[in-house]
């Protein structure tokens, strides 16, 4: 009898093409997403090679980071970010891959739209040069970042060199609180696991609460699996997940779903499989959460205070949270929901989704935007941004006062027009928080949409728990 195996074993094991002798494994790979960021040296590698692309059909691209956001119908204003999307335009033509450009009404960032189409699919091994990847792990797939060098040695074999993570299990018993969703989930998970938490390891996500959720909000909790210095993070595929699937453009039809789906359903740790590292959390505990630091990890309930760096024991700890609550330009001791904000930036891989942008929606309400705050809604795709608009959430949410943009990265990294200005203060439902992230000197808090939307009407952090319904 074969010994008990988790979940990323069985993945794992099922696209082992060979193991070599210093232990690492060539791993098949059944989907490559691409960017325009990550993929010019890796095209040139080829060209140069005289190599083509093995499976373009197993290989989809898309411009995202460098796309503004608002017309471009006329073409891109920044002659950088043009030259680097007309490389990724001229690169799918000469190898002949699939190309979602800037006014392709499919367009939107790399890691929403993969599973949108559903070229994301349980079971698979999923790549793309972008660490956040691990969002693609919500289907139970192996998803995960590479770099520019293994772009090129995917596109060329379908195949690449990895050394096999530990297991990790995040288990979240109980039911989320009203208002509480899972942003806060992974964000409570990275500040009880540190920003090094799971380095060496690929977490599952188990347990009532996170099955509880919709396929968005696994994906935002894969998503920040990276953040919690995961190599990849995953959740076990389910009626939810097989419900999400069906019928997407991309995925298997009738008798071949079927087909798909009595293997996608084996996909489940067995009883008694080995993790190394096991993680509880109670999902009745969590309070909505604040990010006030540089790192993912500096996170407080929205009822906390602003912490005092003077009561960390190690130096190098509390001179790094020293510095970070200087550049916050915070004081310890302050209630988090005094913190007042200039700017909202509703959207990103991590919270750019439809329904995300119907919590956001929800809480606004008729509600307006603060006098002095400026707010904007990036949908994470234009496929997003469509179905928002056939619901009629744009004109909510364009009444209340909000800026409604194209799908792109967009404000999430300072890589295309939208950036904070110096010293302003953002509420975010992106994913990462470091020094000069959504512009040189800006000052990003993370929260979940519903926290940046109450935020966005009352110019500072409100407890979501407390806010009127209706
Ligand atoms: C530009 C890209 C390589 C980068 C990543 O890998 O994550 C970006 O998406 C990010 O979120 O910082
Ligand atoms: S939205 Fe942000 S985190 Fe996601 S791929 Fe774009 S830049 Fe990276």
């Amino acid at each position: 009898m074969t010994s008990p195996r988790t979940l990323y074993d069985k993945i794992w094991d099922d696209h082992v093409v060979d193991v070599q002798p210093d232990g690492s494994s060539l791993l098949y790979i059944d989907r490559h997403l691409v960017h325009e960021v990550t993929s010019p040296q890796a095209f040139e590698g080829l060209r140069t090679a005289g190599r083509k692309v093995r499976h373009p059909e197993k290989t989809l691209a898309v411009v995202d980071h460098n796309v503004q956001t608002s017309d471009r119908t006329k073409g891109i204003d920044d002659p950088e970010s043009r030259t680097q999307l007309e490389a990724l335009a001229e690169n799918v033509r000469d190898f002949g891959i699939e190309f979602y450009d800037a006014l392709d009404r499919r367009q939107g960032i790399v890691h929403i739209i993969g599973p949108e189409q559903g070229f994301t699919l349980p079971g698979q091994t999923i790549v793309c040069g972008d660490s956040h990847t691990s969002t693609h792990g919500a289907f139970g797939a192996l998803a995960h970042g590479i770099g520019t060098s293994e772009v090129e040695h995917v596109l060329a074999t379908q195949t690449l060199v990895q050394r096999k993570a530990r297991n990790m299990r995040v288990t979240v018993d109980g039911t989320l609180p009203a208002g509480v969703t899972a942003k806060d989930i992974i964000l409570a998970i990275i500040g009880e696991i540190g920003t090094a938490g799971g380095t060496g390891h690929v977490i599952e996500y188990a347990g009532d609460a996170i099955r509880a959720l919709s396929m968005e909000g696994r994906m935002t909790i894969c998503n920040m699996s990276i953040e919690g210095g995961a190599r990849a993070g995953m959740v076990a595929p389910d009626a939810t997940t097989f419900a999400y699937v069906k019928d997407r453009p991309k995925a298997p039809k009738g008798a071949a779903f079927d087909a798909a789906r009595r293997y996608w359903e084996s996909l489940v740790t067995d009883e008694g499989a080995f993790f190394d590292r096991e993680v509880r959390l109670d999902a009745a505990n969590l309070p909505p959460i604040v990010s006030w630091g540089t790192s993912p990890e500096d996170v407080i309930s929205v009822q906390g205070r602003v912490p005092d760096p003077a009561e960390i024991a190690d130096e190098n700890k509390r001179q790094s949270k020293e510095k970070a609550l200087a550049y916050m330009g915070l004081t310890p001791g302050t209630r988090i929901t005094d913190i007042a904000l200039d700017r909202i930036f509703i959207g990103s891989c991590t919270n750019g989704r439809i329904e995300d942008l119907r919590e956001v929606a929800r809480v606004v309400g008729d509600r307006k935007v603060h006098e002095g705050v400026s707010a904007m809604i990036v949908p994470g795709s234009g496929l997003v941004k469509a179905q928002a608009e056939a619901e009629g959430l744009d004109k909510i949410l364009k009444a209340a006062g909000f800026d409604w943009r194209e799908p792109g990265c967009s404000m999430c990294l300072g890589m295309n027009p939208d950036k904070l200005r110096p010293g302003e203060r953002c509420a975010s439902t992106s994913n990462r928080n470091f020094e000069g992230r959504q512009g040189p000197r800006g000052r990003t808090h993370l929260v979940s949409p519903a926290m940046a939307a109450a935020a966005a009407v009352t110019g500072h952090f409100v407890d979501i728990r407390e806010w009127p319904q209706g």
